[in-house]
């Protein structure tokens, strides 16, 4: 059947890097780079795209892909000894052909998984064996959801320990015009100020500024409000208690070789993460998180759009 044919195409993106493509009947589509297993794309309906990538991005190993999903793991931002976010991002995953059963009956058909296991190179740097296992699907509806199952292979009985992240890049029309729901009262890291500890107050976040902050223990589901495109992300999350909120900003937007100087004003970063506690697993066992998207038309300025609702509802 076409449509069975079309949700699943492997293609080649740019610099001749295998990416996936998945498109669901009604029109929305992702495209997910085997380089970093990185989500590049996400495209509602009507086309348009929801997801920022720099037009400075490199794609171009070792480097990781600036913007889209970016995978942090084994390790968020410098919070331990391995480089920036760890090696998943700039690592070529393989697409898992035999994954393992999920619980979740996703009736999508446009989903793929792939796996990344470490090599023996791999191994100097961080000594452990893991199965890492990501599937990318898209909803009937356009949803875009990732779900990541970690397994600890190791064989000489070794726990290992990691912090996670979906780095996500948000495309936002203004940054200056839009708000985040859901992390306000919550306690938060302050990456710009030594990590130091601090409550966030306020209605929402706004932006006016660099920010680049870690919030602890958030809700399952976080909305950034953009009332320019009179669009809602609703950002909800499982096995993921923390979430990243940063824009680079003018400044540190020029001192980033693949960023762009005035793409900061169309990017929000906002990344479902585990970092204040990191996960340990023991031989054997497995950890999961997942993080699933959606995009609604809201209306906030004319006031049809209950933040409450957006937030609460399901
Ligand atoms: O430039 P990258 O290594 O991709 O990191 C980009 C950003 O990622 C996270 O959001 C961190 O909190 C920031 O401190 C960091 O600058």
């Amino acid at each position: 059947m076409t449509s069975e044919r079309v949700a699943v195409e492997s293609a080649k993106g740019v610099n001749g890097l295998e990416k996936i493509i998945l498109r669901e009947t009604r029109g929305s589509s992702a495209e997910v780079y085997l380089y970093g297993g990185h989500v590049t794309s996400w495209k509602n309906e009507h086309g348009e795209e929801l997801l920022f990538v720099s037009s400075k991005a490199l794609f171009k190993p070792p480097k990781a892909i600036r913007g889209g999903i970016p995978l942090c793991f084994p390790q968020f931002s410098n919070l331990g000894p391995l480089e920036q976010h760890g090696f998943a991002r700039n690592k070529f995953w393989s697409i898992d052909t035999d994954p393992p059963a999920f619980p979740t009956n996703s009736s999508s058909k446009a989903h793929i998984d792939l796996i990344l296991k470490p090599s023996e190179e791999d191994m100097k740097i961080w000594p452990h064996s893991y199965e890492f296992r990501l599937r990318v699907a898209l909803g009937p509806g356009g949803d875009l959801m990732l779900t990541s199952r970690i397994r600890n292979t190791n064989s000489d009985g070794k726990p290992f320990t990691f912090t996670f992240a979906y780095h996500t890049y948000f495309s936002v029309s203004d940054i200056s015009e839009v708000r985040v729901e859901g992390l306000e009262t919550h306690d938060y890291l302050d990456n710009l100020q030594n990590r130091e500890r601090f409550t966030e107050q306020g209605d929402a976040i706004t932006f006016e500024g660099e920010v680049d902050k870690i919030y602890l223990c958030t809700p399952t589901k976080i909305a950034i409000m953009d009332h320019e495109k009179k669009r809602t992300f609703v950002l909800r999350k499982d096995g993921l208690p923390d979430a990243v909120v940063w824009n680079p900003w003018d400044k540190k937007a020029k001192a980033m070789a693949d960023f762009g100087d005035d793409e900061y004003k169309h990017v929000l970063c906002v990344e479902a993460a585990a970092i204040e506690k990191p996960i340990t697993l023991k031989p054997g066992e497995e950890w999961r998180g997942r993080q699933e998207l959606s995009a609604v038309p809201s209306s906030y300025c004319s006031g049809q759009l209950d933040p409450q609702r957006v937030l609460q509802g399901s």
